[in-house]
């Protein structure tokens, strides 16, 4: 909803924003200074964007000869007057870039923060967060722009997109509306904003909440407050951050400074004298050794280049010289983002060329399953025109992608091996992820396996890692086993309890427990570990006579007698079940259960199925098995049932094929499957109770 005046409008937040707005300025966050890193971080952007335009010639003629940002402190009058302006400028914005970009949340994630949000304060005593799920929240999201209402009153943006005629002035106290005006730039003065209307770019003046009270704010007009929070945070912005600072040269130079002083000798009246500095470094991270980079640096990049707000797990440098000359530095997160799994998340690192910033989220550079990795790539030899279409067949940027990789890949093995708890984390978060390059990366494969952690059925001991390598799995292979054994399912609960796991549990053998949706395909494209198969125990025959020692071991005399006993009937359930099953067959996995489904070899599984189709493709549906087992008691009854009744009889036989019928049904829910027609499962059923 909007009200509008010419230009001027007052609009309202979307649900979503105002939430948010409401977090930030009631809760406290624990670091209240991140709302300069973050506006800084943002005025940087706008500047590579803005020589990344006039070099691409997008923009010629625009005024690239001094980029850079600015902090402008006011002290005010008082302690509520004081006023902090960061400025910039920068590509700036246009009107509908304001309303879509700052009165907003990234479209992206108003889903996932709903969600969150609403969770978190169902969770939350009287929907009160706690600073901690507050910071968490903020943490996930990386809020950004908004984080200035941890600290001002009002918040001010005054804009003006390069090539463009018009200015726009947003203005929030950060309850329910924002108002926004645009006017033509000869008109700027009458927006009414009392600071300097930028003529490039954007400013941001926040009217700063008092220091005292129970805030505890830092006071963000000090200049040793803002010196030290641009060195923490944003030393290594490329860009220079100046601010006017007290200059004292003059008094020291004395006389010497002849004209010149008598000349600002005029100007001393109006306050103290001030000079400009440039409080931070510039010193590209990437450029230096990681001897002589602190933790804390890079940090604070990785929160820059990543727009996140977590430490990274993994820093990683790459440094080439020779016919392909570049430098990388890249991070492994230590959280996941909330769009991980989503088709729009972005992937793939900064490109920079000669420390000029080209482009971001360079897919080039990092395959799908490392999408997680965020950081900056330096190629020296690359043309700063370079398109995306290019960099995809850049002989260079595939040499620099298959090094990134394989060093990405070394470190995650080194934190497996050295750091268990960090690896646990990492497993929990990307595992998944990662997996997907088992079947997407063949020539890395054997390096992903090394650090590949999977479920099984073995029981580990007290402190002992509950899940398995593939190598740790074939080294406890039980004797006479040539196969890797397992089973993939939606839940863990759900495969646990699976028929399919009968008889190996009884032959003591250890089933891998595949339950991401990633392993129902990866274990199709890597068919085997080590020249052993991979196979999956609910599909296909088993033959488990020689592996693992066998509790009731049948004689071959005893499985031929069973054949024959049972033959007549399960030809005549084979034609009673054939709209349901493609064929009916005695069991080997079986010891408790009356029955199972399993699938032929190639067959896909019904999660497969299922994940083909909720990703929009069709997939006709394949018939399974019904396997019996023949020493279960309602198994015995229907065989016995049926050798005492004919064909003739056929309200006898009906009431067989209803039996049959249970037992397949059953075999589907004690899989965790999904019947095809529950209602007329629970008839039947019914009818029968
Ligand atoms: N100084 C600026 N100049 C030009 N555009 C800006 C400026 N500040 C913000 N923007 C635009 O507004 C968008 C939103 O900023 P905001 O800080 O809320 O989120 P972000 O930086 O995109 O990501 P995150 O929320 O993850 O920090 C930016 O992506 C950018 O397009």
């Amino acid at each position: 909803m909007s009200t509008t005046t010419g230009g001027q409008e007052k609009r309202e937040f979307q649900a979503e924003t105002r939430q948010l707005l409401d977090l930030m300025i009631h809760s406290v966050y624990s670091n209240p200074d991140t709302f300069l890193r973050e506006l800084i971080s943002n005025a940087s952007d706008a500047l590579d964007k803005l020589r990344l335009a006039a070099l691409t010639e997008e923009l010629p003629g625009v005024d690239t000869s001094d980029l850079h940002i600015e902090l402008i402190a006011d002290g005010g009058e008082s302690d509520s007057a004081r006023r902090l302006t960061v400025t910039d400028n920068g590509i700036g914005m246009s009107r509908e870039e304001v309303i879509d970009l700052i009165g907003t949340l990234a479209k992206s994630g108003t889903a996932a923060m709903r969600e969150q949000l609403a969770a978190a304060r169902a969770a939350a005593k009287d929907g009160e967060l706690s600073e901690q799920a507050s910071a968490d929240l903020i943490g996930q999201f990386g809020i950004g722009f908004y984080s200035t209402f941890m600290v001002a009153d009002t918040v001010t943006l005054v804009t003006r997109k390069a090539g463009e005629d018009e200015i726009t002035l947003w203005r929030s106290s950060g309850e329910d509306t924002y108002d926004i005006a645009t006017v033509p730039v000869a008109e700027a003065a009458s927006l009414g904003f009392d600071g300097e209307v930028p003529m490039q770019g954007t400013a941001i003046a926040l009217d700063l909440k008092p220091t005292g009270g129970d805030t505890d704010l830092p006071d963000y007009v000090a200049e040793h407050t803002l010196r030290r929070v641009v060195r923490t945070y944003s030393d290594f912005i490329a860009w220079p951050i100046r601010m006017a600072v007290p200059d004292n040269s003059a008094d020291e130079a004395g006389e010497d400074s002849g004209d010149d002083e008598s000349a600002d000798s005029d100007v001393i009246d109006e306050g103290p004298k001030t000079k400009e500095e440039t409080l931070n470094s510039q010193k590209a991270l990437w450029t230096r050794p990681k001897s002589e980079v602190t933790d804390e640096e890079y940090t604070e990049f990785y929160r820059h280049v990543s727009h996140a707000w977590d430490e990274p797990a993994e820093t990683l440098t790459i440094s080439a010289e020779g016919t392909f000359e570049y430098q990388a530095l890249l991070f492994i997160p230590s959280q996941p983002p909330f769009d991980l799994f989503s088709p729009d998340h972005r992937r793939g690192v900064q490109l920079y060329v000669r420390r000029v910033f080209i482009m971001d989220d360079a897919e080039a550079l990092i395959p799908q399953y490392l999408r997680f990795v965020k950081g900056v790539v330096d190629a020296a030899d690359l043309s700063l025109n370079v398109s995306r279409e290019i960099l995809q067949q850049d002989r260079q940027i595939t040499a620099i992608r298959k090094r990134i990789v394989r060093k990405v890949l070394q470190a995650v093995n080194a934190m497996r091996e050295n750091e268990r708890e960090k690896f646990d984390e990492f497993w929990q978060h990307f595992g998944a992820v990662v997996k997907e390059g088992l079947i997407a990366d063949d020539a890395n494969r054997e390096q992903i396996f090394k650090f590949t952690e999977l479920e099984s059925t073995r029981e580990a001991g007290e402190g002992e890692n509950p899940r398995t390598t593939l190598a740790e799995y074939v080294e406890r292979m039980a004797e006479g086993q040539t196969e890797i054994y397992y089973i993939t399912g939606a839940s863990r609960a759900a495969v646990e309890n699976s028929p399919h796991l009968e008889a190996f549990r009884a032959r003591g053998v250890e089933v891998l427990l595949l339950t991401d949706p990633v392993d129902e395909v990866w274990v199709d494209a890597a068919t085997d570990f080590e020249g052993k198969p991979l196979r999956s125990i609910a599909k296909g025959d088993v033959d488990l006579d020689k592996v693992g020692t066998a509790p009731d071991a049948k004689s071959e005399e005893e499985e031929k007698k069973a054949d024959e006993d049972f033959s007549d009937l399960l030809e005549w359930l084979g034609g009673a079940l054939e709209d349901e099953v493609k064929q009916v067959r005695l069991s080997h996995r079986l010891v408790d259960s009356p029955a199972c489904m399993v699938g032929d070899t190639f067959d896909m599984t019904p999660q497969l199925e299922r994940m083909y189709r909720a990703n929009g493709m069709e997939v006709p549906t394949s018939k399974r098995i019904l396997e019996l087992n023949p020493k279960h008691s309602a198994v015995e009854k229907l065989r016995s049932e049926f050798a005492a009744t004919s064909n003739e009889d056929q309200a006898a036989r009906a009431e067989l094929a209803e039996t049959a019928k249970l037992l397949a049904g059953v075999a589907v829910l004690a899989e965790g499957g999904e019947l095809s027609d529950p209602a007329a499962f629970a008839k039947l059923l019914a009818s029968r109770l």
